[in-house]
């Protein structure tokens, strides 16, 4: 019998609609973790795990991986969970700290200050344990649920990056998408499968919406019409026309600055 396919989901609230059952409906066939997206994207690179959740941005920088769903984390306007949070005027960013979590929104915001500003800000890490005020940098960008709480102290700007992309392109933007690694143990017909259930997965996570929100707001310090509101009106679950056009616009402004990941093979794929 053949192992198992491993599979890896984002551990934030945006991705509960995602998963709404996945684990019920995978039975056997694959086994399910949850971790941050950089760990994903690295976890799958590494062949860690088979199929992951990922940073599209990673997705961009691997033309052998494969997008297994049309279920996505994507936007069409303000997304509220991805910030830039400045102490100075934007245009005046010289330090730029970076969530440890993201790799997508870290390339974005870089890419909006260049087309803004044309500015390239000093880069330096905000570690996913570190406060953004203990931070030495002028500007942070926070991912997450930890980004979905008021910051704690006074900033400059702030802004919400989905809405910046939508209005700066007129184009939905894509966060993450469902990605299968080449040469994994699993024939076209089970990748198949798993598409069929990453669908039908998220199609019922998006009709429990009110359910998930009274699940889980509480215990995230947001209350249930809030955190509705986030998955209902903020996230886009589907990969439709607008978002693949996001996406190959993305693509072509981040190439343009050099943000793509360049993979090297792993040495040895387990
Ligand atoms: C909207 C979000 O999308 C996420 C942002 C990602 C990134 O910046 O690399 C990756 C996965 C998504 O979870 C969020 O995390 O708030």
């Amino acid at each position: 019998m053949q192992p198992p396919l491993r599979i890896g989901a984002v551990s934030y609230l945006n991705t509960k609609p995602l998963v709404h059952g996945l684990r019920e409906r995978l039975g056997h066939r694959a086994t399910l973790s949850f971790n941050l997206p950089s760990r994903l994207a690295d976890d799958l690179h590494q062949g860690k795990l088979d199929v992951a959740l990922i940073p599209s941005i990673e997705y961009l920088g691997d033309p052998s991986y494969q997008i297994v769903s049309n279920a996505v984390i994507a936007c069409r306007g303000p997304v509220w969970s991805v910030r830039l949070l400045s102490r100075v005027p934007a245009q005046e960013i010289r330090r730029l700290a970076l969530d440890e979590g993201s790799r997508t929104s870290a390339a974005l915001v870089q890419v909006l200050l260049w087309e803004m500003y044309q500015r390239r800000p000093e880069i330096v890490p905000l570690r996913i344990d570190q406060s953004p005020e203990r931070v030495d940098a002028d500007a942070v960008l926070m991912i997450g649920d930890r980004a979905m709480h008021p910051p704690p102290r006074y900033y400059r700007e702030i802004w919400d990056l989905g809405d910046r992309w939508c209005r700066h392109c007129e184009l939905p933007f894509v966060f993450a998408l469902w990605i299968a690694r080449s040469g994994i143990d699993a024939s076209e017909a089970e990748v198949a499968e798993l598409s069929q259930i990453l669908q039908a997965s998220r199609d019922q996570g998006i009709a429990s919406l009110e359910q998930i929100a009274e699940r889980e707001a509480a215990s995230h310090g947001l209350t249930k019409e809030d955190l509705h509101r986030y998955f209902a009106e903020n996230l886009h679950y589907t990969l439709g026309p607008g978002e693949k056009n996001g996406l190959a616009e993305f693509d072509r402004r981040a190439r343009s600055l050099d943000l793509i990941p360049h993979h090297a093979p792993p040495s040895t794929k387990p």
